[in-house]
């Protein structure tokens, strides 16, 4: 069994719009959408792997986020810890710069079953706060 500790941004905008990239084709959870963010590197901190990733991923510098919830979540073939935080200051428009497609949403009209299962508390806490 693996087991994975990631770190994921949820990035809204003033208008209460979150930005969405799409998982590719080969990747675990393939096509799903979700939140940019990624593995943490060995000796980073969640904190330090979100601001990485963020900008490999979506081409922004966080410049402030908060920890909304941490989720434990079992797959067939790898456990993952997740650390979500709500992205709401940045430099740069993010985009898919790794090529995935990318989309806002507006909170109120996200879909749980876009996502990965391991999303699922996190949406309906989102819609719950629209
Ligand atoms: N980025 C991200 N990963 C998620 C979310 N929900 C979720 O279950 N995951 C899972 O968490 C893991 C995150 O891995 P990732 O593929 O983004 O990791 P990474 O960017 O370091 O990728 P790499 O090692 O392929 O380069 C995957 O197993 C993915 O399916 C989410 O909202 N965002
Ligand atoms: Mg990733």
């Amino acid at each position: 069994m693996k087991y994975l500790h990631i770190a994921v941004g949820i990035i809204r905008d003033a208008q209460q719009r979150i930005f969405l990239t799409q998982r590719s084709a080969d990747s675990h959870m393939a096509n799903k959408w979700e939140f940019a963010g990624g593995k943490l590197e060995s000796g980073e901190t969640a904190e330090q792997a979100l601001k990485r990733e963020l900008n490999e991923e979506v081409g922004i510098d966080a410049i402030s986020f908060l920890p909304f919830m941490t989720i434990e979540h079992q797959f067939d073939d790898r456990h993952v810890t997740i650390d979500f935080f709500i992205v709401e200051e940045w430099l740069g428009e993010p985009y898919g710069r790794e090529g995935q497609p990318q989309r806002w949403v507006a909170q109120s009209e996200l879909v749980a079953e876009e996502f990965p299962p391991a999303n699922a508390e996190v949406i309906a806490r989102l819609k719950a706060s629209a």
